[in-house]
């Protein structure tokens, strides 16, 4: 096996048990400093829990699943990239450090309207079954 060179890294994790301690650390960070992250955890708890409620078919909640994860890797990598153009930049304004900021969070948009969609077509139908057999 080859080994990794990574000179320039301050520290390098020793093994996988560490690895994981540093990436928890990262969703602990993301958690206590970003409101939406937050937000999104409950939104993304909240539509597997009904699937679940609702009986759908396991794909179904496999997809749900899916999208609202997509969203909250989405946040992280923009809290990674915010993280990284302030290092760089510090208080200083660069265009480019702007057009790195807006699409990082472009694309936390694209994956919560996505998700949002998938959670509607997919539990808005029996969720109005229900609701329209417990009113009949
Ligand atoms: N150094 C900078 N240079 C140019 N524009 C910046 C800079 N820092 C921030 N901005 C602009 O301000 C916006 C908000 O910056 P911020 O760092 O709060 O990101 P954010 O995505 O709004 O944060 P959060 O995800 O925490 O809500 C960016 O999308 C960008 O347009």
């Amino acid at each position: 096996m080859v080994p990794i060179q990574r000179n320039f890294s301050w520290q390098v994790a020793s093994n996988l048990l560490v690895s994981f301690k540093y990436a928890w650390s990262g969703i602990a960070y993301a958690f206590k400093t970003q409101r939406n992250f937050r937000i999104h955890i409950c939104i993304g708890t909240l539509a597997v829990f009904l699937g679940l409620l609702l009986r759908l078919p396991l794909v179904e909640i496999a997809v749900i699943t899916l999208t609202s994860g997509l969203v909250l890797v989405m946040e992280l990598l923009n809290t990674a990239i915010e993280s990284v153009v302030d290092l760089t930049v510090k208080q200083t304004y660069h265009e480019l450090a702007k057009i790195a900021k807006d699409c990082a969070a472009g694309a936390v948009l694209i994956s919560a309207i996505a998700a949002l969609l998938v959670a509607a077509a997919l539990l808005l139908p029996p969720l109005v079954r229900l609701i329209v057999s417990y009113l009949n």
